[in-house]
């Protein structure tokens, strides 16, 4: 057991802060045992580490990054989704079947991940099954815990990045049996890259294997107008983009879809009877010109959300710059519906980055008791003056003008993470 002593504040729900000054926030077996503005009597023995005024906040969680486009970001936005993917993307992700292209490059991503501190991440590879090892590998080794996924692409894609259906069946099953026990905290998740680059065949049979094998799956839904389009002209026997992957049998609570920017009130409704989860990634969209997504109807809806960097279509890996981005986004939103659908406050977006993603890794993002001892520590005095500043506003600081140099202590499961080599 041991203790972290400092300003704790954290949200076990979207509406308010829980914030608990000057208190030790206590780990038990890498859980959270309990907060106490003193340390009972049968505490009093165990190890205290001393943070003085900084913030103690949970771990970040990122539910959308493309690890193989880390190398691409800041470039090619001046593109639109399709053209962005063919003209930028899949020439950089072909590049991963080279093994020692794939570990010095994952290598970056891992630090500057722990950099951010992002404590959870649901990660998508390339094609390559040995590359997507790799990652995983590297992931274990930082200690960060992870969902990785072997992308899947059996159709409309380029000859030099595509594979048949068999092969990325057969591939992805082997796959899956090799890792899906072989570390504690990352794990393999089953990845269509969307409806227009997977057959029905291929589809069909990963929702099979993830049934089989209790994997979790991610995708992307309703990104980009054209993209829309395409999708309904390839399948318009469905209703709506998210009833293909229903159809398909991806679509259940174990599912994560990034964007749904252009979702209808049937895809909503579809998501929430499904309890998928949605990762909103505003800066990808922000990036490549997609729209803003109708946040506040998702959450009027029910629907579980968490936030995506979406790297390399986002260019920063730090969740809490997506946090800012998200108001930011919801803000025009509001405007533009007329003053309607309410913006995002700062304990929503907090909520979203930390607890809302963490419900899809399981008890994470909060200081609950039981909950994952994932954590930061934020020293923020190079913000401003700390003293005359509530514990919310000082969080809320960092939010908008911290950095990873902010950020001095990381752990998961109780344990510390030391900077990746
Ligand atoms: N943002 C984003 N959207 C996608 N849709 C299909 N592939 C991708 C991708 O790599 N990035
Ligand atoms: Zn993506």
């Amino acid at each position: 057991m041991k203790a972290l002593k400092g300003n704790i504040i954290f949200t076990s729900s979207p509406e308010k802060f829980e914030v608990f000054e000057n208190s030790y926030l206590v780990e038990s077996k890498g859980k959270v045992y309990g907060i106490f503005k003193k340390l009972p009597q049968h505490l009093k023995n165990i190890k205290i580490h001393n943070f003085g005024k900084s913030l103690i906040i949970p771990g970040f969680v990122d539910l959308h990054f493309h690890a193989p486009q880390f190398q691409n970001i800041g470039i090619g936005y001046d593109e639109e989704l399709l053209e962005w993917l063919n003209k930028y993307t899949f020439p950089e992700e072909a590049k991963y079947d080279n093994e020692e292209y794939a570990k010095r490059l994952y290598k970056k991503v891992a630090k500057e991940i722990w950099r951010n501190g992002t404590t959870r991440v649901s990660l998508l590879s390339t094609i390559h099954r040995n590359a997507t090892e790799i990652l995983m590998d590297i992931f274990h080794k930082a200690g960060i815990g992870a969902y990785v996924g072997k992308v899947n692409m059996d159709r409309n894609s380029p000859d030099y990045y595509i594979e048949s259906t068999e092969e990325s069946l057969s591939v992805t099953k082997d796959w899956i049996l090799k890792t899906k026990d072989k570390y504690p905290l990352v794990k393999p998740i089953i990845t269509p890259r969307f409806v227009p680059a997977c057959s029905e065949k291929l589809m069909r049979g990963l929702a099979d294997l993830a049934e089989k094998y209790d994997i979790k799956i991610q995708s992307h839904l309703s990104e980009n107008q054209e993209e829309v389009e395409w999708v309904k002209s390839l399948h318009p026997e469905y209703e709506t983009y998210a009833h293909v992957y229903d159809a398909m049998g991806l679509l259940n609570e174990d599912t994560v879809m990034a964007h749904a920017v252009y979702s209808n009130e049937k895809e909503i409704e579809l998501l929430a009877e499904r309890k998928s989860f949605v990762a909103h990634c505003p800066n990808a969209n922000y990036n490549l010109a997609s729209g803003i997504m109708p946040l506040r109807r998702f959450i009027d809806a029910g629907v579980k959300i968490g936030l995506g960097t979406d790297v390399g279509a986002g260019h920063q890996v730090g969740i809490y710059k997506v946090m800012s981005q998200a108001i930011q986004a919801s803000k025009i939103k509001w405007l533009e519906s007329g003053k309607k659908e309410e913006y995002l406050t700062t304990s929503e977006a907090f909520y979203l980055g930390t607890k809302g993603g963490g419900r899809f890794f399981g008890k994470v993002g909060s200081f609950e008791k039981g909950y994952s001892f994932d954590a930061l520590v934020i020293d923020d005095k190079n913000l401003g003056d700390r003293d005359i500043r509530s514990i919310e506003e000082r969080l809320q600081r960092f939010i908008y003008c911290g950095d990873d140099r902010n950020i001095i202590k990381r752990y998961v499961e109780g344990k510390v993470l030391c900077e990746p080599i």
